[in-house]
């Protein structure tokens, strides 16, 4: 069994060192604030992020050296934004070169890089080729209460692809591999701007039918943006695509859901971020995505039009009639663009 460090004591984080607890691996679960270490060590439950005890064996730490001292695995699930804070200061404890794996989903404005890039950029010991992601249709709040998961793990490593499958597979978790990491990880990120938009729309009241739309028309966004960025388009028809859409876009445990609801019904983004809690990556990644949209010359009219509702004041409902008033066009225009930007 191994010696295994999650980074990052949030709803994920916990989920995963469950996940990682409950195959028999010594876990420790580092947390930036020592008073949340103390409740954890104290009371096994992190209460403000996941409503579950947690097993007794997995430790809390505040100290970031003594969180890592011996362990073979690192899992990075910090918010995306304190991905390069985290890593800089792991970059200076780290001894040796061990497995290291995210499960964090954005990418960072101006720089517009995923994830694994940023850590890459941080991290001396580590090329972009050893770095893991772990991404897939997957809520905390169902994973920490042992209900079915799917997710998929990636890394043009393959051996530390598998060497990670094989740390978190269980009866309850199943973990695939593939050899995708940028279609991984865009799928995870780009699928919260989805979902804002999906919870912006129930809070306007619309039905069914809208969602379906929303989910079908951005995922062929994501497709585009991402097949123009070197991803394999079928990995957005699996579960770090169609997966994690239909989780987030459907569920009432989605943060970025949840906020989105909000807006829909009137609210303020700086007063809906006041009142989550919890980290909304959506927000972030629509500013990246955006400004990824215009250099790539990609359209992409639903992240736009987020966009205008998060950071210029639209209005939801004017923006939801300009997307059902656009020019009209062949529904598989965008399918023959991606293919043609895969093959060309
Ligand atoms: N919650 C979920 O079900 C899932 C979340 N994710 C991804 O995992 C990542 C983390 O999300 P959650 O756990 O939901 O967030 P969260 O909001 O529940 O927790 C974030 C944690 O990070 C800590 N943190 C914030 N800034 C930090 C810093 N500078 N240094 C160290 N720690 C810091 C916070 O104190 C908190 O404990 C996000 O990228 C999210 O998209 C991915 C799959 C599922
Ligand atoms: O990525 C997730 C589920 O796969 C979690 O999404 P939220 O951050 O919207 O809760």
């Amino acid at each position: 069994m191994a010696k295994v460090a999650v980074l990052g004591a949030g709803s994920w984080g916990t989920a995963l060192s469950i996940v990682l607890a409950d195959n028999g691996h010594d876990v420790r679960l580092w947390t930036h604030r020592k008073e949340q270490a103390e409740a954890i060590n104290s009371t096994h439950k992190n209460e403000k992020y996941l409503e579950i005890m947690i097993p007794e064996k997995i430790n809390a730490y505040d100290d970031l050296a003594r969180a890592i001292q011996g362990v073979s695995a690192i899992v990075l699930v910090v918010p995306t934004k304190a991905i390069r804070d985290v890593c800089a200061r792991l970059d200076t404890i780290l001894e040796e070169k061990i497995t290291l794996i995210h499960a964090s989903k954005g990418i960072e404005p101006e720089s517009l890089k995923r994830v694994s890039e940023m850590i890459a950029e941080e991290m001396e010991k580590y090329a972009y080729e050893d770095i893991v992601v772990l991404s897939g249709p997957s809520h905390a709040e169902e994973v920490g209460k042992r209900q079915p998961t799917t997710v998929t793990v990636s890394s043009l490593n393959e051996k530390n692809a598998k060497i990670t499958q094989d740390l978190f597979i269980n009866e309850f978790f199943r973990v695939y591999t593939s050899p995708d990491v940028i279609g991984v990880e865009l799928g995870g990120a780009l699928k919260n701007i989805i979902a804002l938009g999906a919870g912006i729309s129930d809070g306007l009241g619309y039905g069914d039918n809208a969602k379906a739309a929303l989910i079908t028309r951005g995922l062929a966004e994501i497709a585009r943006l991402g097949t123009s960025l070197g991803a394999n388009p079928l990995t957005f028809l699996g579960l770090p695509g169609v997966g994690d859409l239909i989780v987030t876009c459907t569920s009432v445990h989605s943060r970025n859901w949840r906020a989105g609801n909000l807006l829909g019904k009137g609210n303020k983004l700086d007063q809906v971020l006041d009142q989550m809690g919890m980290v909304v990556e959506g927000v972030r990644t629509t500013r990246a995505a955006h400004q990824f949209a215009a250099k790539q010359e990609i359209e992409m009219p639903i992240t736009n039009g987020i966009y205008k509702i998060l950071f210029e004041e639209a209005k939801p409902k004017d923006v939801v009639d300009q997307l059902m008033n656009r020019t009209k066009r062949e529904e598989m225009d965008d399918l023959a663009v991606l293919l043609s930007n895969r093959y060309a």
